[in-house]
């Protein structure tokens, strides 16, 4: 059926909802067949006072995870992977349990321990310590296996970053290049994403952006600027920069069967249940809207930034939404209402 017409007041509400609750800015942009949306308030950085524009790039977090899978299901349609194969298979020794496939590793359900807990325990202190380290793929790992594992493999759902970092790994030695070639070479060319860039790890964001503050631990204090960052703790599973609208291309070719043969597709799309309205594939969220419609993507907070990326099922549809901040819980709930926007139209008076 088709989708009703997006209810751009109630898409301006919601991001100046974000406003009011801390976001210095906060921006949307629908595409939507040949019609374009676009939406921003407030402000790209407090200090030279620039308003945000959806032409700014910006650090997408864990959006970057549906960019690593992508890959890897590449990989798979050259016969160069198997999803139900052993991840030591290819990486031999790399982990404890040779019954971790790549599947549970997209799917997040390989048990593997998310470092991030420790390394975020306290949000501001944690991204202080990590903001301008290099860290290698094993140092991530070793973190991770410093503890024990959620669930024996393939047993329950428990995201965890360390499992991109494993398809980093992946991605590494079955193309024999760097995640960041890999990219470029597989989706960001092809699809002509000049805004998409993998820089890691460098800490500035080239060309023109949109600055990102983290709320601060003490209530009323000041935002941390945390644009400065070589989000080295997260690598193939969040260090991607790019902007609305590359992300909407993106997610429209994914969907429209453009990166991926049918069969990956559909692999792509075997959901893992999470709650009542969200479920997890490999690299993909579906989340299903107040108005019964299922809309495809995923969510990124990395320090600075709370990015919304999702599309219809036929990829005609998409909304990439960015509020520059983060550490705020109440934005991160808040921006959610951008795909009720976007995909359900006006509610009910
Ligand atoms: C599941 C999520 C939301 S968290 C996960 C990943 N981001 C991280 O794991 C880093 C979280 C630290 C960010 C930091 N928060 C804290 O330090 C809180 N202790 C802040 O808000 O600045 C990402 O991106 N994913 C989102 C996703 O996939 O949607």
């Amino acid at each position: 059926a088709a989708l009703p017409q997006p209810d751009i007041t109630g898409l301006r509400g919601v991001l100046r909802t974000a406003l009011r609750q801390g976001a210095p800015g906060a921006m949307a942009r629908i595409d939507d067949g040949t019609t374009v949306h676009r939406m921003v308030t407030g402000l790209a950085d407090r200090k030279t006072r620039r308003t945000i524009s959806t032409r700014d790039r910006f650090r997408i977090g864990s959006v970057t995870k549906t960019f690593s899978a992508v890959v890897l299901l590449q990989l798979r349609d050259e016969k160069k992977l198997k999803l139900n194969a052993s991840v030591n298979r290819y990486l031999p020794g790399l982990l404890p349990d040779d019954r971790i496939t790549v599947r549970h590793i997209l799917s997040h359900r390989s048990g593997l321990y998310d470092y991030t807990n420790d390394m975020f325990a306290r949000a501001v202190p944690g991204f202080e310590a990590v903001r301008t380290k290099v860290f290698t793929y094993r140092q991530l790992v070793d973190r991770s296996l410093r503890h024990a594992r959620t669930n024996s493999p393939g047993a329950a759902y428990a995201y965890s970053n360390t499992n991109f970092v494993v398809a980093g790994m992946l991605i590494e030695k079955l193309t024999g290049h760097s995640v960041g070639t890999a990219y470029q070479s597989r989706i960001i060319e092809p699809l002509h994403l000049r805004d998409t860039l993998y820089v890691h790890p460098a800490t500035t964001i080239p060309g023109r952006h949109t600055r990102g503050y983290m709320t601060s631990d003490t209530a009323g204090a000041a935002p941390i600027d945390a644009t400065r960052q070589t989000t080295s703790w997260a690598q193939s599973a969040g260090a991607l920069i790019s902007t609305a609208g590359d992300l909407n291309t993106f997610l429209s070719a994914l969907l429209g069967g453009k990166l991926t043969s049918a069969g990956s597709l559909e692999q792509m799309q075997r959901w893992w249940k999470v709650n009542s309205t969200t479920a997890y594939g490999l690299g993909l969220r579906r989340r299903t809207l107040s108005c019964g419609t299922s809309v495809y993507g995923h969510t990124g907070a990395v320090q600075g930034y709370y990015t919304y990326a999702f599309t219809s099922k036929d990829g005609r549809r998409s909304l990439s939404a960015l509020a520059n901040t983060s550490n705020n819980g109440a934005v991160l709930n808040t921006m959610m209402g951008t795909l009720e926007s976007a995909f359900c139209g006006k509610r009910a008076a």
